[in-house]
């Protein structure tokens, strides 16, 4: 799949760097920084933003971005408090937020969390998909764990809800946690759906899960080039450099065409 002029699920994951400016100034600076490092798309945390309230100036942050990184795919998120993000959001308001940037054409993606109202969710997917814009449909277990079942489940529930990619982030906190992470992946692949996933392990135990997409099919991993949006997140250069190392020359694109 393609998202702006970048296809994921080709060789190795592809690099998201999170930008998490407070004010127009730090979106630009951390925007700028970036001209010199090698990442493959951003994914702007719109929940730490001053003027999230405010739909034109929340626009405007997105044309910032875009005016600065050129052709670079941009994510648009806000994560709610209750999956790890900074801010609280009215449900609404939520949706009319993501509507909106979906509508920009200033973005090529938007981030939902798939557990929420199915009706709106699915309004959302559409208006997004009408212009053009992709869906990444995610769950955040800042906890835990939970079962290979349950993992697997939500993921193909995104799939038919109608997510480009579906994402889990959990935390896992032994050897078998962060198994139970590459197991989902690689039952998820076996399935034969053809929306491509991410799935990452957050902490400590979950750095292996950052690195290693290539081998069980997740297409894209989150890297810091500055402040770390989540436990356990690597620097870009060093992820790149390991999974270069790691590389086994995978081509997921023949089952996530
Ligand atoms: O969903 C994710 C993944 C993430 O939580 C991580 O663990 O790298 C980082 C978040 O910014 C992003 O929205």
């Amino acid at each position: 799949m393609r998202i702006r002029n970048l296809t994921i699920g080709k060789h190795q994951p592809k690099i998201c760097v999170p930008v998490m400016g407070y004010t127009f100034q730090d979106l630009f600076d951390e925007a700028f920084n970036l001209l010199n490092v090698d990442f493959d798309m951003i994914e702007w945390r719109a929940d730490y933003f001053k003027y999230i309230h405010d739909l034109e100036l929340v626009q405007k942050g997105a044309w910032v971005l875009r005016r600065v990184l050129g052709d670079k795919p941009i994510l648009f998120t806000f994560r709610t408090a209750k999956e790890g993000g900074v801010r609280r959001l009215h449900p609404d308001y939520y949706f009319k937020l993501n509507q909106t940037l979906a509508q920009s054409g200033l973005i090529d993606a938007v981030d939902l969390e798939f557990f929420q109202e199915e009706g709106l969710l699915k309004e959302t997917i559409e208006t997004a998909h009408l212009h053009g814009t992709k869906v990444v449909l995610s769950n955040h277990d800042f906890e835990k764990t939970p079962a290979q079942e349950d993992l697997l489940q939500r993921l193909t529930a995104m799939a038919s809800l109608g997510g480009d990619i579906g994402k889990i982030a959990v935390m896992p906190h032994s050897s078998s946690d962060v198994l139970t992470i590459l197991n989902t992946t690689d039952a998820y692949y076996h399935k034969g759906i053809s929306m491509p996933i991410v799935a990452i392990g957050m902490g400590e135990y979950g750095k292996v899960t950052r690195v290693s997409g290539e081998l069980f099919g997740s297409v894209l991993t989150f890297a810091a080039a500055g402040e770390s949006s989540a436990p356990g997140q690597l620097s870009v250069d060093v992820l790149r450099e390991t999974m270069k190392t790691l590389s086994c020359e995978q081509n997921w694109s023949e089952s996530f065409g």
